[in-house]
């Protein structure tokens, strides 16, 4: 496996989405809260789950202007700001979330925590166990269902009875679908962003390899590499270069690097490589310094078994539970979550307005072409709460 290294970007890069985080701007606070003990969709506990989350704005005194921003996969609480003492990395939503901005935190409470299961301060596979180890290969199957528990829990913490708004992207979306259907009393406004109502044959088949690449690393250990002098980052890099190829579209891989050399490198055949493996070595790189390997393997079973119609009747009957006032966003180049997904999820909530975002990005259209969401975010909050409350 090539050894990653950052390289300086000698091909075409993407613009940096406009209205980054400004000094001045409220800068998110990550706190934690324990929520007790998590009883599991598929069985088993996990005991006394911390909680890392982070609040811009002010709640209402009847805690009625709250809005949850959910991650996606390798996300975290750290929506917008710089990177600094408990991120690695600056926020991967700048822009949305400010004075002013979409998420208006003169207006909105804005709440994002990490995902159970997660590497960045929620309780997940790198979290040490009552025995004191850390759970490594025994953290337990969670599901997109047993997350959103442990999100009621933190609202309940937090004294927000209903959001005013529930927003989130792909694995972020699947929550937020989630949370619409298992608490439609406690969901007032939904977006939903290149993301699906139930995990795909294809989603599927693409997760399989990546989830072999880390396991099959001979540093995976089972998942109990934490005390070893090496982790699985060979495994981890792998994956997520199969991952970031199904982020991006092919056009943009192709308008962008062609059949290019890296610069500065041997001629390829010589030990060189084409500009586009100099890119997803970065990309793999950078995940693999940032991120656990062990969540990404228990995100990635979570996210394969999403389905917000099991045991409920099936996803047709799940979403007409559905009472929030919901828009369904589509990225027109994903090939992952293709808009059709965002047409079936649309289709099946009652009411709900769907539009598709413009890009050349794929998938990662929701992350990058923050102006667009930002309007679509913007016009949803603007409009008056459902107050429609379907018993179900
Ligand atoms: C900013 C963060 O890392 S936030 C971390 C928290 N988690 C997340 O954000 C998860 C979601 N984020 C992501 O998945 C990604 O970071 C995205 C979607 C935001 C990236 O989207 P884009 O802004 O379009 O980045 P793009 O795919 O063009 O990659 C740019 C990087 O590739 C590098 N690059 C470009 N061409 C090459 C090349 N030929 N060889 C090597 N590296 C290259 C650039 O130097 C740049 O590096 P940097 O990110 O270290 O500055
Ligand atoms: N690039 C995003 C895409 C996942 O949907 C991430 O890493 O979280």
């Amino acid at each position: 496996m090539t050894v990653t290294r950052d390289e300086p970007d000698t091909v075409r890069s993407t613009p940096r989405p406009s209205g980054a985080w400004r000094p001045g701007d409220p800068v998110g606070q990550r706190r934690f809260v324990a929520v007790g003990d998590v009883p599991l969709e598929r069985g088993g506990v996990v005991p006394e789950v911390v909680v890392a989350y982070e609040t811009w704005g002010t709640l209402d005194a009847d805690g009625g202007n709250a809005v949850l921003v959910e991650h996606a996969l390798t996300g975290d609480s750290h929506v917008v700001g710089p990177a600094g003492p408990g991120h690695p990395s600056p926020g991967w939503w700048e822009g949305l979330v400010g004075p002013g901005r979409p998420l208006d935190t003169d207006r909105w409470f804005v709440v994002a925590a990490n995902v159970l299961g997660g590497c960045q301060g929620t309780t997940g596979p790198a979290s040490p166990t009552r025995d004191g180890r850390p759970w490594g290969g025994r953290f337990p199957f969670v599901t997109v269902r047993d997350q959103v528990q442990v999100e009621a829990r933190l609202a309940d913490a937090l004294g927000i009875r209903r959001w005013a708004g529930v927003v989130g992207g792909s694995m972020g979306g699947m929550r937020a679908v989630e949370w619409a259907v298992t608490h439609p009393e406690r969901v007032a406004r939904l977006m939903v962003l290149a993301s699906t109502a139930a995990a795909t044959a294809d989603q599927i088949a693409w997760a399989q390899p990546q989830l072999l690449a880390i396991r099959e690393d001979p540093d995976f250990r089972g998942g109990d590499y934490y005390d070893a002098v090496r982790g699985p980052e060979a495994g981890l890099g792998i994956a997520r270069r199969i991952a970031h190829v199904t982020y991006r579209s092919g056009e943009e891989l192709d308008e962008r690097f062609g059949r290019a050399a890296q610069g500065g490198e041997q001629p390829l055949g010589a030990g060189g490589r084409y500009a586009v493996e100099s890119y997803l070595d970065h990309h793999a790189g950078k995940l693999a310094r940032r991120f656990d390997a062990n969540a990404y393997v228990v995100l990635t079973e979570a996210m394969s078994s999403h389905d917000v119609g099991r045991d409920r009747g099936g996803v047709p009957a799940a979403l007409a539970r559905v009472t929030a006032t919901t828009t369904v966003l589509g990225v027109d180049s994903d090939r992952l979550y293709p808009v059709r997904l965002s047409e079936e999820l649309a289709a099946g909530v009652p009411g709900a307005r769907l539009a598709t975002i413009s890009s050349r990005h794929g998938h990662d259209g929701f992350l990058v072409e923050v102006d667009q969401v930002g309007a679509h975010l913007r016009a949803l909050l603007d409009e008056p709460p459902a107050t429609a409350q379907r018993s179900v």
